[in-house]
């Protein structure tokens, strides 16, 4: 059955000539292997069973993806006689399949008359980033463009309230915000994401996650010793006390952004107000054209 001089390659394992019982009446099977160094045992007598050595049932057939045991895509390919449907692995999600809609971003974008985009807003605690996300969120409002705030406080108080302050979780708090903005971004809504995100590497993946120029990184440029004499919530002091440990800025590491979008700096005069610094914001998105559909 194979032609001459070729050679499967690593990832195909190839076999034929299985019984007609078999209730996938395969003539081919191949086994798509994720894991380099797995492999599936044949027996073709009574019944067809496959198996990969990293204990999933996963086949290809005629390159498409299929679970064994999923005994509902099992009987649906072989009741209906369709090719099954391709399936995928997305980190420890096995058998899952992206869906279409016929809806999509441009027409929800062209609904809103805007488009969608993340503001991610970092900086120290008491930088201002709140008060700027509510000052944008209430520019854009008045002028008919939807937009809505994740703030890393208030989700995690729900979505993220299982997450603590220690580095991996505030990784995880930061990839989770990432996604839920991406798909706000994704439903043409102008999403502001408001949270210290202390790390440029986590910062970066979230960046990642968006089309080019849809994540638009906003510094609060203040200094740690305005936000220590803002403290509007007593955390700084209780740092300071060793009440509170591993609070940013005191003994946890802030990594400012190193080549962000918009930095808004902490200055007398000019751009000190949340009103005007929201405004340099607006003047952004206007000139990417994100205010229009
Ligand atoms: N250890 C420690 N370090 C920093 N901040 C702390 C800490 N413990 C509690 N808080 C309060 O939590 C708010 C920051 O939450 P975030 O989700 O934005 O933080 S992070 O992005 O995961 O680092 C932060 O809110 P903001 O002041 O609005 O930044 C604080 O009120
Ligand atoms: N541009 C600003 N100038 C002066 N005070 C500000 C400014 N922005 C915010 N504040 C004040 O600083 C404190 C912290 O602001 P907040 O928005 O809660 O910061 P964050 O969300 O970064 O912790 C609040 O008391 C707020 O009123």
């Amino acid at each position: 059955m194979t032609a001459v001089g070729w050679k499967p390659p690593p990832w195909l394992v190839w076999s034929t000539g299985f019984e007609s019982s078999s209730s996938l009446k395969l003539g081919f099977v191949f086994s798509r292997l994720r894991n380099g160094g797995s492999a599936i045992t044949l027996k073709s007598r009574g019944s067809l069973r496959i198996k990969a050595l990293d204990g999933s049932r996963r086949v290809a057939v005629n390159g498409k993806v299929e679970d064994l045991n999923d005994k509902s895509t099992n009987r649906h390919a072989s009741n209906s006689g369709k090719i099954p449907t391709r399936l995928s692995t997305v980190g420890n999600s096995r058998n899952i399949k992206w869906h279409e809609c016929s809806v999509g971003k441009v027409d929800r974008q062209n609904l809103l008359n805007q488009k969608g985009c993340v503001i991610w807003i970092t900086g120290l605690s008491g930088s201002g980033k709140s008060t700027v996300a509510c000052a944008l969120s209430q520019s854009l409002y008045q002028r008919g463009k939807l937009s809505y705030i994740l703030d890393g406080d208030n989700v995690r108080h729900g979505l993220n309230r299982d997450l603590t302050f220690k580095a991996e979780d505030r990784a995880e708090n930061i990839r989770r915000i990432g996604e839920v903005a991406k798909l706000f971004a994704e439903s043409g809504v102008i999403c502001i994401a408001s949270l210290i995100s202390p790390y440029r590497r986590d910062r970066d993946m979230c960046r990642a996650l968006l089309p080019d120029g849809d994540f638009i990184e906003v510094f609060m440029d203040v200094p740690l010793h305005v936000c220590e004499a803002r403290d509007p919530k007593g955390l700084y002091k209780l740092a300071r006390a060793g009440k509170i440990k591993g609070f940013t800025g005191i003994d946890d590491p802030y990594e400012p952004p190193l080549n962000c979008e918009i930095v808004l700096q902490h200055k007398r005069g000019y751009g000190a107000c949340p009103s005007e610094m929201a405004e340099v914001v607006v003047s952004y998105l206007e000139g990417k054209g994100y205010l229009q559909a």
